[in-house]
């Protein structure tokens, strides 16, 4: 599990560290572990020359001692400083070690056009202008200098894309958009939280020596051998119903596909049993489709209510079906809903006494929101009222919109996107945040495939938060491996979840202790 923890962490963590080295110790860590990467990079592509951007603290400290040490190792080295008062403002030792190891310096408030033309002859940049410490945004010379970069320049963002919101919660402000980020001691949140992430770029965590075992993370991200951890691998004293029966309310007469994609993606991840609830269309096909699932209501130990599903429908059947749904929300087992399955969530009866995971997409978690606002509580901003939340709202900050959902409704929400949030209702756990799936991913039927997968995960007995980020990572690694590249469909990735999981959970068995 990769684990990104809180600025006011790190900085506790650096005072402990610093208390017992030598002084200086540990920007000479971070700065060493900077430069072998950058000179990798150079090694990598064949380059000569280093840009340093520097600003006026200890990020712009570290990145003065790692040109230093480029320079030494026979690198073409520039340092640019973009801080209001030039020299007299930047890390004082840092810059006379520099100069004692033959790095240039340049004031651009000298000669704008003359550092801006220096910065576009830079190979690799390393972007020390702000780190931890930084305001989000770039203030106009550090903008002006960041604009001349080359484009084929390798741009080296040191701690943190100059620019960031640390925490990773604001998103707007211009920002360094790094090819990659050495970071020091631990990932910080702006790293794996959508408004950060595509500033990031790679990702490299360089060990200072910080403790931070024992430090609550604010952000997680599973990686591939989290699998074998978490996947409910049964043992030969399991039978169907204990590996677990998930109950599926999906399909109608309007939407039939959501059926097969939602049921058959929970087959392929080895429900013990499916119990599938549709109108006579969508029961037909998943009789052809999916041979496995029973039909009918039964004990279940989760539900999945949604895909597919119209609560508007009229008719005997859909009412049946719906009704199955309400009684499904109303009882003590865990829900997993989606899509149209949101429209069900009566706010007179939250939150839920069993474990909820609600999994909308952006466009879903507003109109939810919008309902759950509105005065009445019970009316559907589809109806012609003017939502108090948009789609737009949510794309421009997922986090806050996902924690106010799970805040409303006492659920766990998995936001959906190119990054998936899973957000538990105790607002201090830490959030999980998957960016596994290719774009390709972003295919009509995606979503009812992922609702399968973290149903199957419910129904084993993981808790929501588990559930939902194990889902999304199994879901996204297995849409990589099928589009390899190129387009996918959504029953292709359904399909193709059986031998990831296998494979994964084979790595797992292999993995050194
Ligand atoms: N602590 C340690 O032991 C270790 C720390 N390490 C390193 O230190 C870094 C943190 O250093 P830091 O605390 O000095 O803050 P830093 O990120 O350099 O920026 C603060 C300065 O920037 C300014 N400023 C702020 N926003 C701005 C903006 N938008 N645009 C322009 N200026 C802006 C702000 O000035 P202000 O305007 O607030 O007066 C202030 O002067 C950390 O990321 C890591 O690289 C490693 O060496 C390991 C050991
Ligand atoms: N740009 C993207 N990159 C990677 N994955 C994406 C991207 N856009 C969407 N996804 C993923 O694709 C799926 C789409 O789900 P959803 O919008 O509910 O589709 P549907 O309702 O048609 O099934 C989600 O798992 C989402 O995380
Ligand atoms: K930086």
């Amino acid at each position: 599990m990769i684990r990104a923890h809180r600025v006011e962490d790190v900085r506790a963590a650096e005072a402990a560290a610093m208390a017992a080295l030598p002084e200086g110790e540990l920007m000479a860590r971070a700065s060493e572990g900077l430069a072998e990467v950058a000179a990798a990079r150079l090694a990598e592509r064949d380059g000569r020359t280093v840009v340093a951007l520097v600003g006026p603290g200890n990020n712009g400290g570290d990145t003065l001692y790692a040109a230093g040490l480029l320079s030494e190792a026979g690198f073409a080295c520039v340092a640019v400083l973009v801080t209001p008062a030039g020299r007299a403002s930047v890390h004082a030792e840092a810059l006379a070690a520099a100069e004692e190891a033959g790095v240039a310096v340049v004031v651009p408030a000298d000669d704008p056009a003359a550092a801006a033309a220096l910065v576009g002859e830079g190979d690799l940049v390393l972007d020390g202008i702000v780190g931890i410490g930084g305001r989000p945004g770039l203030h106009d010379e550090a903008a002006r200098m960041v604009d001349a970069i080359d484009d084929d320049a390798w741009v080296l963002a040191v701690d943190l894309a100059s620019g960031l919101d640390p925490c990773g919660e604001s998103g707007d402000d211009e920002a360094v958009w790094a090819d990659e980020t050495v970071t020091f001691g631990t990932p910080k949140p702006a790293h794996l939280l959508p408004a950060g992430e595509g500033a990031t770029g790679r990702l490299t965590v360089v060990d200072i020596g910080l403790d931070l075992d024992d430090v609550p993370a604010a952000v997680e991200r599973l990686t591939y051998d989290d699998v074998a951890l978490l996947w409910p691998v049964p043992g030969p004293a399991d039978d169907k119903y204990s590996r677990g029966v998930l109950g599926v309310v999906a399909g109608g007469e309007s939407y039939t596909g959501a059926a097969i994609l939602s049921v058959t993606a929970a087959a392929e991840s080895g429900a013990g049993m499916i119990r599938y609830v549709g109108t006579p269309t969508p029961t037909g096909l998943v009789r052809a489709a999916v041979p496995e699932a029973v039909h009918g209501e039964g004990r279940v130990q989760a539900w999945l209510i949604g895909p597919g599903l119209d609560v508007s429908a009229e008719g005997e059947a859909a009412r049946a079906q719906l009704d199955v749904a309400r009684t499904a929300l109303a009882s003590d087992e865990p829900v997993v809903l989606d899509a149209g399955g949101l429209d069900l969530l009566d706010p007179g009866a939250l939150p839920r006494t069993a474990p909820t995971l609600l999994t909308p997409h952006a466009g879903e978690l507003a109109r939810l929101l919008s309902r759950l606002d509105a005065p009445s509580g019970a009316r559907d901003a589809t109806t012609g009222e003017t939502p108090s939340v948009t789609r737009a709202d949510v794309e421009g900050d997922p986090l806050g919109h996902a924690r106010r959902l799970a805040a409303r409704t006492g659920a766990t929400v998995l936001l959906k996107g190119s990054t998936t949030l899973v957000v538990d209702p105790d607002l201090a756990a830490p959030v999980r945040s998957q960016a596994d799936a290719p774009a390709w991913l972003a295919t009509a039927g995606a979503g009812d495939v992922l609702s399968g997968v973290v149903g199957t995960l419910l129904a084993s007995g993981l808790k929501p938060l588990d559930a939902g980020s194990l889902g999304a990572l199994v879901h996204g690694v297995t849409a990589d491996r099928v589009s390899a590249g190129g387009p996918l469909r959504a029953l292709a990735v359904a399909h193709g979840i059986r031998p990831t999981v296998r494979d994964l959970l084979a790595r797992g068995r292999s993995a050194p202790e």
